[in-house]
């Protein structure tokens, strides 16, 4: 099994994809938000690039959640912080979400054969989902503006490690894969200490969403893995799914 690593959304190319399971990893915060948003009853999540088009895609009770410069967009039900995709709000709902790395990264990753969205909450879940479709696998980094994130790729180098430790297979990966899963085995008894420590981490807790980071630095405790759907809408994966493909 190949498993290559993608630093960030700018480096993503159309033919990394062919033929593979994608993953995108955007630990803050929006492959965080996704799975709490599923994971809590939300119908649905749909990614879109911009505001107007959230905006236009909007009817009756549909959720509209995003941010920009981390902040909730004026006139949004909710901002991307998993922590208000609660039960109560989002239970039965379409949620339709915009984001600066994260919606972006899930858009471009659409070529491939399944695209999946992994943090540091569904990890476990998602590499037993790959491993399950038996395919070569991408692991895209959202990372932010277009630069490396600590977290996604920490979080990119613990998905190898249980895939490595999952599939029967040899698995082999590109030069950032093997840095990045040498980086997690180095730090794998003290990841949220390390994590803290990560640009992105610092900014968000600047901004007032310590609780975030907290949230979105805690493994495995969901089950869920979200797929997007060839109708580019996010729904949660199960077994029966790959049947279509
Ligand atoms: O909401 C987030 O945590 C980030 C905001 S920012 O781009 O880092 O300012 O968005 P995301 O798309 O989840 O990386
Ligand atoms: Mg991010």
């Amino acid at each position: 099994m190949r498993i290559d690593v993608v630093a960030s959304v700018s480096e993503i190319r159309s033919e990394d994809l062919v033929h593979r399971s994608a993953v995108v990893i955007d630990v803050f915060r929006t492959s965080s938000t996704i799975v709490t948003a599923l994971a809590h009853g939300a119908a649905c999540v749909i990614p879109v690039e911009t505001v107007p088009q959230a905006k236009q895609l909007q009817y009756e009770d549909m959720f509209l959640g995003g941010e920009r410069f981390c902040k909730k967009i004026t006139g949004f039900d909710a901002g991307n912080s998993p922590l208000e995709y609660t039960k109560e709000l989002i239970q039965g709902k379409n949620v339709i979400l915009t984001t600066t790395n994260g919606t972006r990264a899930l858009i471009k990753a659409a070529k491939a054969l399944n695209v999946f969205s992994a943090s540091f909450l569904n990890a476990k879940a998602c590499a037993e989902a790959l491993v399950h479709l038996d395919r070569d696998v991408v692991l895209l980094c959202a990372g932010s503006q277009d630069r490396f994130a600590l977290e996604d790729g920490l979080c990119a180098g613990m998905l190898i490690d249980d895939l490595k430790h999952m599939t029967q297979q040899q698995v082999r990966s590109n030069d950032l894969g093997i840095t990045v899963h040498q980086a997690y085995l180095h730090n794998k008894d003290q990841l949220k200490k390390v994590l803290y420590e990560g640009n992105e981490a610092k900014r968000l807790i600047k901004q007032g969403h310590a609780l975030d980071v907290d949230y979105c630095l805690e493994t495995n405790i969901c089950s869920i893995v979200p797929v997007l759907e060839s109708d580019q809408v996010i729904r949660p994966w199960t077994t029966k799914k790959d049947l279509h493909n």
